[in-house]
């Protein structure tokens, strides 16, 4: 059996919000985290999300890595490539989805690439190019204060040039509400101005089927979550992959202690450690100090859980208010702070699991990544959703420790959010 579908996430908690949706579709779905070591039984997988920690990174190692995936991703027989970002667009002038989808379209000799982030589940919509979260553009929403990518302009074609040297055009909505002729026939009359790759619109799930249907005639496309919606649906309504059902593996439940650990400084986290801190202890991280004496940090906040974790799920957080956010920002050291304090709540995680946690919540989509890599777990099978974009995920057995995790977008989930996923995770 070959690959339907094989997808490149440029962050860990991207690659399960997809992997999320490709299942909620009917796609048997795998998460590796990276490119698998060793030779990987894909029988009866239709889609492969790999995730990469590839958001933040140069743009020459994003390429690098991204082409490696896709390679393997066609040797396994999958036929179309998508690349999945970030539904609120998360990059920098230097890339990294203008670099990756240029290296991808040129390796693939794919003419044109789609590049939608809409994701309507999580009130992402583009309307005529401007990318909205719920009811603001995006450059008003708390992504304006993030603190690695922070983002200014809600007009992606306007940002996605000045990610690439191709042409950026634009599928306006009217376009796609039309169908997938028209759509079809909008692609080939941008590409024939020059354009390498389009911004569709898209506001509700009809205009992302309408994109996956179309989409999947090209080799290579750009989006989030909406787009794996929108391809998955494409791929079963064509006959390629029979429909599986998503709620139609049990498992047994884990057991062990529980943990939460939130990297995330956006507007939703911040709500959602609030609510927690009425529910269980909370440890909040001062970063000044996590930077200053990262293992005694460590050692500290590890020494607070240990004696705690028999009596339920706690929580451990170095999130901040945009203000301390911007604080840090102005440090001589402010490049390499995200980083640091990332590989601090690895260290935390690591010593967490040592102490009998099997069940971990990690919040924020970079801090996700430095905590799976440090726990060496190789990938995950999808379980039930706990919110729109937020699978409970299962480590593949054999492979790093057995434990169930919740990889939490910064953004996504509801202000009680860290309870739906304990209820969901025994
Ligand atoms: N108090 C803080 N001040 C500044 N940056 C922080 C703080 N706490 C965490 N960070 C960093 O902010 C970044 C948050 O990114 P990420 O984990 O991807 O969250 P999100 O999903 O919200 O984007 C990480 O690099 C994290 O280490
Ligand atoms: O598409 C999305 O919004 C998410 O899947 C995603 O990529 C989240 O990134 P982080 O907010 O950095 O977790």
């Amino acid at each position: 059996m070959t690959l339907a579908l094989g997808c490149i996430a440029d962050d860990y908690t991207g690659a399960s919000d997809l992997a999320n949706t490709l299942a909620r579709q009917g796609l048997r779905t795998v998460q590796t985290i990276g490119l698998p070591a060793t030779a990987f039984d894909l029988s009866g997988v239709d889609a492969v999300v790999v995730a990469l920690k590839s958001r933040s990174i140069p743009a020459a190692d994003a390429v690098a890595s991204s082409q490696a995936a896709a390679i393997w991703l066609r040797a396994q027989g999958a036929g179309h490539v998508l690349f999945k970002i970030c539904s609120t667009f998360d990059s920098t002038d230097a890339g990294n989805i203008g670099p990756v989808t240029d290296a991808l379209r040129a390796s693939s000799a794919c003419p044109m690439v789609v590049v939608t982030p809409a994701f309507p589940a999580t009130g992402r919509t583009v309307f005529q190019g401007n990318l909205f979260v719920w009811s603001v553009p995006l450059d008003e929403s708390p992504l304006k204060d993030h603190p690695l990518n922070p983002m200014h302009d809600a007009n992606l074609v306007r940002v996605l040039s000045r990610q690439t040297a191709t042409g950026v055009g634009l599928v306006p909505l009217q376009v796609v509400e039309a169908g997938v002729d028209a759509l079809r026939a909008r692609l080939a009359q941008v590409q024939a101005e020059g354009c390498g790759m389009a911004i569709v619109d898209a506001v509700f799930d009809r205009h992302l089927l309408t994109i996956g249907a179309v989409a999947l005639g090209y080799a290579v496309s750009t989006g989030a979550s909406g787009l794996g919606l929108g391809l998955a649906a494409a791929l079963i309504e064509s006959g390629r992959v029979t429909k599986a059902d998503p709620a139609a593996e049990t498992e047994a439940p884990m057991g062990g202690h529980a943990a939460i650990l939130a990297g995330s400084c956006s507007a939703a986290t911040l709500a959602q450690i609030d609510v927690f801190a009425g529910q269980g202890p909370v440890l909040r991280l001062d970063a000044e100090r996590l930077l200053a004496d990262s293992e005694g940090q460590v050692a500290e906040a590890l020494a607070w859980a240990r004696p705690r974790l028999g009596a339920g799920p706690l929580l451990i957080a170095s999130s901040a208010a945009p203000d301390q956010v911007a604080a840090l920002r102005g440090r001589p050291d402010a490049g390499s702070t995200g980083h640091k304090i990332e590989q601090a709540l690895a260290a935390i995680a690591e010593g967490l699991v040592q102490a009998g946690t099997r069940r971990l919540i990690v919040a924020g989509g970079e801090t996700s990544g430095a905590v799976v890599d440090r726990l060496g777990i190789s990938g995950f099978r999808i379980g039930p959703e706990i919110a729109a974009g937020v699978p409970v995920l299962r480590a593949l057995s054999g492979q790093g420790p057995d434990m169930l995790m919740a990889l939490k977008s910064g953004n996504f989930g509801g202000t009680d959010f860290f309870r739906d996923a304990l209820k969901l995770m025994p």
